[in-house]
């Protein structure tokens, strides 16, 4: 039977996020902000330093006396200034974060002095440049600074930067609702008790447990049995949600019945099969009804190509839909700890496990070796039509743990 030809990953990958409009934005507690994506710039509502504060535990001098001794006058602890000025000749005993008591424009290090009663001596050498120590007000951010840009991904660094830029709430993107529908006759929902002819029912936890990585409300339905009509009534049931991910029957035999169960709801196919290895089977589809618009990404069955497809289609789908500015995980450069034969017409996405120095392929390459997939921690990216490679060569991977999103 003759075939159109395959599309190309980044062909695959841009129609779909074409199709995904960031969803609604909400403001959420920063706090309970974490892994979702900003909505809109965030502007700094204050200074940070909102004064000079110092770096360091020591003595606050006059940048006009350098040497000393000083006479100390009092002491600058954090949360509780120095309410005078300092003069040539005099010192204040100042701790990390405090505030750099008026007229002093150094703090000399206490490794650095000797104190005996209300005196000090420099037993080391001053700061040099004499600000060296002093964190400088507005060092951070200032007041009405962008400090965070919209599509940026909430992480501990961005609760705190938010927090500190005087923020209890930020804009978000709401989070999307998923429904997992998996499919196929030999599924067995206990895999303590699973016949010959079966097999344990894995890609729907497997499929939940990758996008839990993100901040995404998901509904199971499934196992459902190869049929039109479960299949159909199983997308009616998941005929709220954002984007109903499938797993099986996305190929081309007797009993591969997405397509024609999509089409039956009134699903439109919005493209099928992809010229990648796994995976080649991934079917995209959209359906409105009444406003409300829904994308279904059909994963192939086999569970090593529903998990690479997973992370290369339905990952960024998600992050896409949450706002995210850079949606698609990244490759980084390494090199190969192994020969590798030349690719075929399909791009290659060979597990793999990654040192830090080389990644070595596994050696079970099979769609369905889940015990090779759980050994690997990267994805070695090999184009279609590639030479063999050697020892050493340069490649690309993407790496596992976080949906490859560093
Ligand atoms: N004549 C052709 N046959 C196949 C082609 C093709 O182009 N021509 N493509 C192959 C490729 S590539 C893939 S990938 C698979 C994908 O097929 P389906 O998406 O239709 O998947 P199924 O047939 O339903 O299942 C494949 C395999 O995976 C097991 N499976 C399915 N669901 C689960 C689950 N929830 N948990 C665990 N394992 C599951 C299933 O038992 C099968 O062994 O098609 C090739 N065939
Ligand atoms: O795409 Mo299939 O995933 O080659 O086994």
């Amino acid at each position: 039977m003759a075939r159109s030809p395959l599309l190309a990953l980044e062909e695959a990958q841009a129609r779909l996020l074409a199709l995904a409009a960031p969803l609604q934005i909400e403001r959420v507690d920063v706090d309970s902000a974490l892994g979702r994506f900003l909505a809109e710039p965030l502007l700094a509502r204050r200074t940070q330093p909102a004064a000079d504060l110092s770096a360091m535990d020591g003595y606050a001098v006059t940048r006009h006396d350098m040497a000393g001794p000083w006479r100390v006058i009092g002491e600058s602890a954090a949360g509780h200034p120095f309410p005078h000025s300092v003069e040539p000749g005099q010192a204040v005993r100042i701790s990390t974060g405090a505030l750099i008591p008026e007229g002093a424009g150094a703090v000399v290090l206490q490794e650095d002095l000797s104190r005996e009663d209300e005196t000090v001596r420099l037993t080391g050498t001053p700061p040099d440049p004499p600000h060296r120590h002093i964190r400088r007000c507005g060092m951070d951010f200032c007041a009405g600074d962008a400090v965070l840009d919209a599509g940026t991904p909430v992480g501990p660094a961005q609760i705190a930067l938010a927090l500190s830029a005087g923020h209890r709430h930020i804009p978000v993107t709401r989070r999307p609702t998923l429904a997992i529908v998996d499919s196929g006759d030999e599924l067995a929902v206990d895999p303590e008790s699973c016949a010959r002819h079966q097999i344990p029912a894995s890609n729907g936890p497997m499929l939940d447990a990758l996008v839990r990585s993100l901040p995404v409300d998901t509904r199971r339905l499934g196992p459902v049995p190869d049929r039109l009509d479960t299949l159909i009534a199983a997308f009616e049931a998941a005929a709220d949600v954002d984007v109903i991910v499938t797993s099986g029957g996305a190929s081309v035999g007797d009993h591969d019945l997405i397509r024609p169960a999509l089409e039956a709801w009134g699903a439109t196919l919005g493209f099928w099969r992809v010229g990648i290895k796994p995976g080649k089977p991934i079917l995209v589809a959209e359906r409105a009804v009444g406003g409300h618009r829904q994308l279904v990404v059909g994963l192939p069955g086999n569970p090593v190509s529903g998990f690479v497809t997973g992370y290369l289609f339905l990952l960024p789908l998600l992050r896409k839909l949450m706002g995210a500015a850079q949606p698609l995980p990244r490759t980084i450069a390494t090199r190969a700890a192994a020969p590798m034969p030349a690719t075929g017409s399909r791009r290659e996405f060979v597990r793999a496990v990654w040192d830090g120095d080389s990644a070595t392929p596994v050696n079970v390459q099979d769609s369905g070796a889940l015990a090779a997939l759980s050994a690997s921690n990267a994805l070695i990216d090999r184009p279609a039509h590639a030479p063999a490679i050697l020892v050493g060569d340069p490649v690309r991977i993407f790496l596992l743990q976080n949906g490859g999103i560093a």
